[in-house]
Formats: C-alpha cells, sequence, structure tokens
C-alpha cells in the first residue's frame, strides 16, 4: 500500500468506505426493485431510524451533508426568515451558500462562541434584539447547532436542551448538523436520543458518509407538533433539489449497514480513540499547543511554522487555518476515522518529535 495513503489526516472525507458498508451494496445489487424510495430496504427506514433514536421519525436519505442541512432548513425557514448559528458552522461558512439557496434567500447569522459551542446565555439577548428591529431584519425561525462541533467539541447533552428550550420559547425550531454525531455519541457516552429530541431537537441531519459510509446522510424529522407540517413537502423539495436517487436502494443499504449493531457508533468509537492517541503524543510537545477540547475525531494544534513544512515534506495531508493574532506557529486540524490504524497516528507523532 502506498505509503502516502495513510497519511492522510486532512479529513474523514478522505477514507474508503467501510467493508461492511461496501458488502451491504454489493447486496443489494440483486434483481429489479421498485425505484425512487419505494424499495423493500428504504421502507424500513423510518422503522430502523425509529428504533436507534427511541421516537417516532421520519427519514429522508439523501448523498451529502450539505444536501441534509440545506434541505432541512428549507423545510423550517421560510425565504424571509432567518438562521441563528455559531459563527463556525459549517452552514455558514462551507456550504456554497447551499443553505440561503434551498431556503430561497433566508438569512444565517453566525454569532461568536467559545470551541465552536453556543452559549445559552446568549440567545436571549441576541433574539430579543432581533425582534426588536421588526420588519427589518428577517426574524429568526430556526436554531442550528453542529454536534460534534466544527473545532472538534460536544455539547452536553443538558446544554442542547437549555438552547432548545430558549429556542421553543422564542418560536424557533431546532435543527442538528449531525455530521459527526456519532463521534459526539461516542465521547458523550450518552444515547441517541437523549443529545437529539430528548434534548428539543426537532430535525436532525443524520451524518453516515464520516462514519464509514460511501455516500449516505439522512434527515431525520422527530415528529412533533412542530416538525409534521413539514414533513408533507418534503420529498418535493428533495426531488426539486436533485437529491431523490432513482435507485434508493443503494443508500438506505449503506445507512442501514451503519445502523447494524452499531456500527456507525464502533466506527466512530475507534475513531476518536485514534484522535485521543494523537492528542496525548501532541500534548507531550513541548512546541504545541492545543487551543480547543478533542472531544471527537478532529483535534486543532498550533504547529511551528517548520514542523508544518516538515510534515508537508514528508507526504502528510492536513488543513491550516488562520492562526490566532500574535500567536507563533500555523493552526493545523489533523481527522482521523474508523481507517486510520495505531500505527499511523504513531508515525505522525514520530515525524513531528524527529
Ligand atoms: C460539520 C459538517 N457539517 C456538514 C458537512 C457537509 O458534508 P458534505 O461535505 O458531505 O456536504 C461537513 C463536511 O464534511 C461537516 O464537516
Ligand atoms: C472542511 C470540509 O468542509 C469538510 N466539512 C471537512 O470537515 O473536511
Amino acid at each position: 500500500m502506498r505509503d502516502d495513503l495513510r497519511k492522510n489526516f486532512a479529513s474523514d472525507n478522505v477514507t474508503p468506505a467501510c467493508p461492511a458498508v461496501m458488502q451491504a451494496i454489493a447486496d443489494a445489487n440483486n434483481g429489479n426493485v421498485p425505484s425512487y424510495g419505494h424499495d423493500d430496504l428504504s421502507l424500513t427506514l423510518n422503522q430502523r431510524f425509529g428504533e436507534v433514536f427511541e421516537a417516532e421519525v421520519t427519514v429522508f436519505p439523501v448523498t451529502t451533508g450539505t444536501a441534509a442541512n440545506s434541505l432541512a432548513l428549507s423545510a423550517m425557514v421560510p425565504p424571509y426568515g432567518s438562521v441563528l448559528c455559531d459563527q463556525s458552522a459549517h452552514i455558514n461558512n462551507e456550504e456554497g451558500g447551499a443553505p440561503e439557496f434551498f431556503t430561497q434567500g433566508a438569512k444565517l447569522v453566525g454569532i461568536p462562541s467559545p470551541e465552536g459551542r453556543m452559549d445559552p446565555a446568549s440567545l436571549p439577548p441576541t433574539l430579543q434584539q432581533n425582534r426588536s428591529k421588526g420588519v427589518l431584519t428577517p426574524p429568526f425561525t430556526a436554531l442550528s447547532l453542529t454536534q460534534a462541533t466544527e473545532w472538534g467539541t460536544t455539547y452536553a447533552c443538558e446544554t442542547i436542551a437549555e438552547l432548545s428550550e430558549i429556542a421553543h420559547e422564542h418560536g424557533l425550531t431546532v435543527h442538528m448538523d449531525g455530521a459527526r454525531l456519532g463521534n459526539a455519541i461516542a465521547h458523550l457516552e450518552c444515547s441517541p436520543a437523549d443529545t437529539t429530541w430528548k434534548a428539543g431537537v426537532d430535525v436532525l441531519s443524520f451524518g453516515g458518509t464520516k462514519a464509514g459510509a460511501m455516500a449516505a446522510e439522512a434527515i431525520v424529522f422527530f415528529l412533533n407538533d412542530r416538525t409534521r407540517p413539514m414533513v408533507e413537502a418534503m420529498t418535493r423539495r428533495i426531488k426539486r433539489g436533485g437529491h431523490l436517487w432513482s435507485k434508493q436502494r443503494f443508500m438506505t443499504a449503506q445507512l442501514l449497514a451503519l445502523l447494524e449493531n452499531d456500527l456507525w457508533l464502533e466506527n466512530c468509537r475507534h475513531a476518536n480513540a485514534m484522535c485521543q492517541r494523537l492528542r496525548h503524543g501532541l500534548y507531550r510537545h513541548p512546541a504545541v499547543n492545543l487551543p480547543f477540547a478533542t472531544e471527537s475525531n478532529e483535534i486543532f494544534a498550533v504547529l511551528p511554522e517548520a514542523q508544518v513544512e516538515q510534515l508537508r515534506s514528508e507526504g502528510y495531508q492536513f488543513y491550516t487555518y488562520p492562526t490566532p493574532q500574535g500567536v507563533p506557529g500555523r493552526l493545523v486540524r489533523f481527522v482521523t476515522s474508523f481507517y486510520t490504524r495505531p500505527e499511523d497516528a504513531d508515525a505522525l507523532l514520530e515525524s513531528l518529535i524527529s
């Protein structure tokens, strides 16, 4: 195996699909079946997700996290509305305007927060100010939070519940970008229900791709008085958006394989463990600064410039980010996955320390 295949820590998006997912796709590749989600596999999605989340749900599989987020928000927010999110939110910075496009013009408002986790105390004044401006400003109609966050941290279930309660009191519905939900659950050692609907989340973007799928995400509506009216038109929104797969069995097969025996959580526990292995080594390095808690499969570190260049020269791949003013060095992100072996993490650390 080419050495550099094991040196790519850029993202959990660079990994292969896990073997069980590929096997599930092969197993689904059998004969003719009804299309557009009417196949036997796809007709089990609501039940299977309902079992995993211990709730009554309606599920819509899509192939990208951006589609899941943007189509979910299009059902939650009118074109004249706005979405309250963290300033670092993926929907706010890295989805190419898809949320604004699919909502047909809603505004995204990112607020500052420590470590990518919105502080409940910051919500009431923000919501009050929005309301005080009347027709001059788009009304907040949804709160969107990312679990695990873009900085590799997680929200405690109690914090999500606090945020959701404030949002609901002000007439907002709550969306969760769960592209790395499995990693958050693995860290928090909670149930999928605890960190979602039991904490007030109305609509979830369930992330399968980073947990080992080839390309499988799902919009999960936790059915309640707020969400039931949203579900009716969802298939039409997805079709209009070009995200309704004709051969949906192949996307559904991926999701069901991940849910089988909690494979998604097993994959995420391994990814988190590999990230902690990196953290233990980086923590001991005298010239490395770790600005955030490491609570998922992403670790952010400030490295000396020379070491960044040295890692690059050895074939390592990772993203770099603007480093806070006056902080010597470069902010980098290493991401681990189900595919990361202990020796891969150790090799990176040895290169750093050598
Ligand atoms: C937190 C988060 N949300 C959403 C997405 C969007 O996923 P996709 O790249 O599949 O559109 C990503 C991307 O990897 C992500 O990191
Ligand atoms: C950063 C990029 O958009 C992708 N969400 C990732 O986490 O790699």
